[in-house]
């Protein structure tokens, strides 16, 4: 059996690509960055150090890497005869991967088994946004070629934080998991993917997801950040930031107990998880990588105005989320792209405007006025 997964960075070689070889998959990764392919593809193995309770050392053997830059023919080749297509690339790249798995898709036996496509990233919907990409570049001959593959919607959960330099290819990781994967698309033909968990409905588990665990971590990002903390174990440990994260929080799961049916318990429970998770000691997770892509983090159905507006829309608080968008537009880091075009945004764009473009919230929401009042604050 054999996966090829784009993206060979730190939730790539840190948890997709473990767990494709754990089920027994060959794996070929994909990136464009020269060097990580040159350092994967020469390697016989690379180690997966899981740190803290429970943590251990997982060994990785039996790829290859192919540059999706410089090699797209081959990359169209492996996917031709793969059984899986991941992605760890991040949503806005995926716009990027749509045409190597096309090409995949043209060379493939039209007889073979679909090729199983999850996209694995912290967005709603990331499976489909990709086949929608496909779609648009295949234009007539998607009915054709869409028949040669199905299309899951999934939902990772593990915190890979950034590598230290000089870490090579092996990664450090948290010891926790989990995978969920939509089972509708795959009928009786599961991909062997160990500890992933198939569901009927993803919905519950990716809003579950990306609302407290992402809502959690960018409110204790941007507050930390805000607070001068460096790292997120750190940024916890101070009690403003403590309080504004379990405030945040407090809204997400009444949000997701009020539309999903958790029960407050079990929402209570994995928060605690999550908050343990984030104040693991030895995870050297930054605010910086947290809070990566601030543009990104403030959009409409991403996990801060995302869960927000549903709150309000149903009557319920947002002042805990509210709190954290305030801090989300000081987040400034020099090295991030969508940081520096925030700073100018601020500057150059009246409130209104700013709230319509980044948070694309329509001007009659009842979040618009308040978030507008966030920014106007800033104009002085
Ligand atoms: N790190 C985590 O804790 C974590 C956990 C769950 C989900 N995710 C999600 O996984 C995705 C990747 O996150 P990450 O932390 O691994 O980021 P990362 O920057 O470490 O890895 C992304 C990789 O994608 C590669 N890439 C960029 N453009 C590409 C292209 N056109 N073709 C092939 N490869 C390309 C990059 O070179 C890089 O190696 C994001 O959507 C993120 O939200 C991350
Ligand atoms: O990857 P991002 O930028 O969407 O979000 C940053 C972190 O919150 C994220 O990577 C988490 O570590 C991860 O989602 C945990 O499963």
């Amino acid at each position: 059996m054999k996966a090829v997964h784009f993206g060979a960075g730190n939730i790539g070689r840190g948890f997709v690509g473990l767990l494709l070889h754990e089920g027994g998959y060959e794996v070929v990764f994909s990136d464009v960055v020269a060097p990580l392919v040159a350092a994967l593809d020469a390697a016989e193995s690379y180690t997966v150090h899981e740190v803290g309770d429970g943590g251990t050392d997982r060994v990785v053997e039996g790829f290859r890497a192919i540059s999706s830059a410089e090699s797209p023919e081959a990359v169209a080749e492996e996917v031709a005869t793969a059984q899986v297509v991941t992605t760890a690339v991040g949503p806005t790249v995926l716009k990027f991967i749509a045409p190597h798995v096309l090409a995949g898709l043209r060379r493939r036996d039209p007889a073979a088994a679909p090729l199983q496509v999850m996209a694995c990233e912290n967005a709603i919907g990331a499976t489909d946004t990709l086949a929608g990409h496909m779609r648009e570049h295949a234009g007539a001959d998607w009915e054709q070629l869409s028949a040669r593959a199905v299309f899951a919607n999934t939902a990772v959960d593990r915190i890979v934080p950034g590598q230290p330099a000089g870490a090579g290819i092996d990664v450090t990781v948290e010891p926790f998991y989990e995978w969920a994967i939509e089972r509708g698309p795959f009928g009786e033909s599961l991909p062997q993917i160990p500890g992933a968990h198939f569901v009927d409905d993803l919905g519950p588990y990716i809003e579950r997801k990306l609302f407290t665990v992402n809502t959690g971590h960018a409110a204790a990002a941007y507050l930390g950040a805000r607070a001068g903390k460096d790292r997120i174990a750190e940024a916890l440990a101070e009690d403003s930031v403590a309080a504004g994260v379990a405030a945040a929080l407090e809204e997400t799961s009444a949000l997701l107990v009020a539309k999903h049916g958790f029960t407050p318990e079990d929402m209570t429970e994995y928060r605690r998880t999550i908050l343990g998770r984030f104040r693991n000691p030895a995870l050297p997770d930054t605010v910086q990588r947290v809070g990566r892509q601030p543009l990104r983090k403030l959009s409409r159905h991403e996990r801060l105005i995302g869960p927000a507006a549903q709150a309000v829309e149903r009557g319920l608080s947002a002042d805990g989320l509210l709190a954290v968008v305030d801090a989300a537009l000081d987040f400034r880091d020099p090295e991030d792209e969508q940081a520096r075009q925030l700073e100018g945004l601020l500057a150059d764009l009246p409130p209104r405007k700013f709230v319509e473009q980044v948070t694309g919230l329509e001007a009659e929401h009842a979040l618009a006025g308040p978030v507008e009042q966030l920014v106007a604050r800033r104009r002085g």
